[in-house]
């Protein structure tokens, strides 16, 4: 101590003005140290609870799906008593067709299994029911036999829009014939009864207008469209020799052209198409002189002619259509005009169809497809007079349901930054891929 003070006492003002400020300096240095490594952890604190709430992210958001789906609403469905609830298969029931029968049969309270291999049909088209006690859903291809137990089966598996089913003949021939082979045994096996969804392509390009069940057709046996002709021909012949031989009770509706929602965005077929090509302010492409005709029916009304035909006790085929014929020139003005009801932000060119007439310059004419039938007309007496069934909804009415959902679709799609193109009904080049 005694050697500090002497040390001191020896020096001189300046010199301890010195040290003070020296002193001062250090003292504000490790102050200003100690800031900037409190400053660095709390970087690495935030960066660190960055990284968990990033990695954390993904879990919370399964949580909140799963929260959502044990609180999941399904559409209110009838109670049915243990005699009146059937045990309903329906092939096909994720399609278009296929999911609003779905619907219907799950609403009026029955037990249904659907099969669907995807290959139109979309697990989206039926999600609302997944889950649900009545419900299940396959994934599963009909070339395939089936061993479940069943009251009644809907056999619609088949791909439906020409281009789908061209694009691999094969396959929509395997479907047809092996695929309704593989559910008649199932209906024998078990004692079901099948409804086989036909079409009005048994009566080929017709040469009697309009359609009656009793005309046996004109089909080209070897031309681009007979995998699908034919193959329904070939089931319906099916169909009929497992009734006589086996006893199997079946039910055979020739379906007439039917739009609506949840028909795919590529679909091909000429509603779809003119929808999306006019809510995209695309030119509308006809196939030929546009001057073919068809009838179109609403999906609900082909549902329910549907629900009628297999509860009856009408073994022979049955036409399910709307009789209401238009060229297909005629059919562009409707869809087109409607489109004032579709929301501006939809991704639409203004400047085309709005509210407007369609005029030749915004039609692309392209080649006939091949074999396409000239006229096409269902005629109902038969439906009307065993069933009392005819179709109710108007086809404006339908066309603006079906371009409500082509809008939502087209944005849900958007904001997917995808927008499909229609799909033209021309053969794929090259082979086929098939199995
Ligand atoms: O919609 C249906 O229910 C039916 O559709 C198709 O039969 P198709 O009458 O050829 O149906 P579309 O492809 O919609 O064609 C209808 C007419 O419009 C024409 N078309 C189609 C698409 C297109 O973009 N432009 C166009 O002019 C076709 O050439 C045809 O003359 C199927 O072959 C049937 O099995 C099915 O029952």
């Amino acid at each position: 101590m005694k050697r500090v003070f002497w040390l001191l006492s020896g020096l001189n003002r300046r010199m301890m003005k010195l040290l003070f400020a020296l002193a001062l300096i250090a003292y504000i240095a490790c102050e200003y140290i100690d800031l900037i490594l409190l400053s660095i952890q709390e970087n690495g604190d935030v960066k660190i609870e960055q990284k968990i709430d990033e990695a954390v992210a993904p879990l919370r958001e399964k949580i909140r799906d799963l929260e959502q789906s044990f609180s999941q609403k399904y559409p209110p469905v009838k109670f049915l008593s243990e005699k009146d609830r059937k045990r309903i298969l329906i092939t096909g029931g994720a399609g278009f067709v296929g999911s609003h029968l779905t619907d219907k049969l799950m609403m009026d309270g029955h037990e249904l299994t659907v099969v669907d291999n995807f290959f139109t049909g979309r697990k989206r088209n039926v999600e609302h029911w997944i889950g649900h006690e009545n419900f299940e859903l396959i994934n599963h291809d009909v070339v395939e036999p089936l061993y479940i137990e069943v009251d009644q089966i809907y056999h619609l598996a088949s791909p439906a829009s020409p281009p789908n089913y061209m694009y691999n003949p094969i396959k929509t021939l395997k479907t047809n014939t092996i695929g309704t082979l593989n559910m008649l045994g199932l209906a024998k096996r078990v004692g079901a009864r099948l409804l086989l969804a036909s079409t009005s392509e048994v009566y080929g390009d017709p040469e009697v207008h309009p359609q009656n069940e009793e005309y046996w057709g004109h089909v080209n046996p070897i031309g681009p469209r007979a995998c699908y002709d034919e193959g329904k021909r070939v089931a319906e012949t099916m169909c009929y020799a497992y009734m006589k031989q086996e006893g199997v009770e079946v039910r055979v509706a020739r379906i007439f052209n039917t739009f609506g929602s949840r028909m795919h965005m590529n679909d091909g077929r000429v509603v779809s198409n003119f929808i999306l090509q006019a809510l995209q302010g695309e030119p509308l492409t006809v196939y030929g002189t546009g001057s073919q005709t068809r009838a179109f029916q609403y999906v609900s009304d082909l549902v329910n002619g549907l629900v009628l035909l297999m509860n009856s006790n009408i073994s022979s085929p049955v036409n399910l259509g709307n009789p209401e014929e238009h060229t297909i020139l005629d059919f562009f003005s409707p869809p087109v005009n409607m489109l004032s009801s579709v929301p501006k932000r939809i991704r639409l060119n203004p400047n085309a169809y709005r509210g407007r007439a369609v005029s030749r310059s915004q039609i692309q004419f392209l080649s006939e497809a091949q074999d396409d039938p000239q006229r096409r007309r269902p005629d109902i007496r038969k439906a009307k007079m065993m069933l009392g069934w005819e179709p109710v909804v108007p086809l404006e009415e339908g066309l603006n349901k079906t371009i409500q959902y082509f809008s939502r679709e087209l944005e849900h799609q958007a904001n997917n930054q995808y927008i499909p193109k229609p799909k033209a009904a021309r053969m794929k080049k090259g082979r086929p891929r098939h199995n």
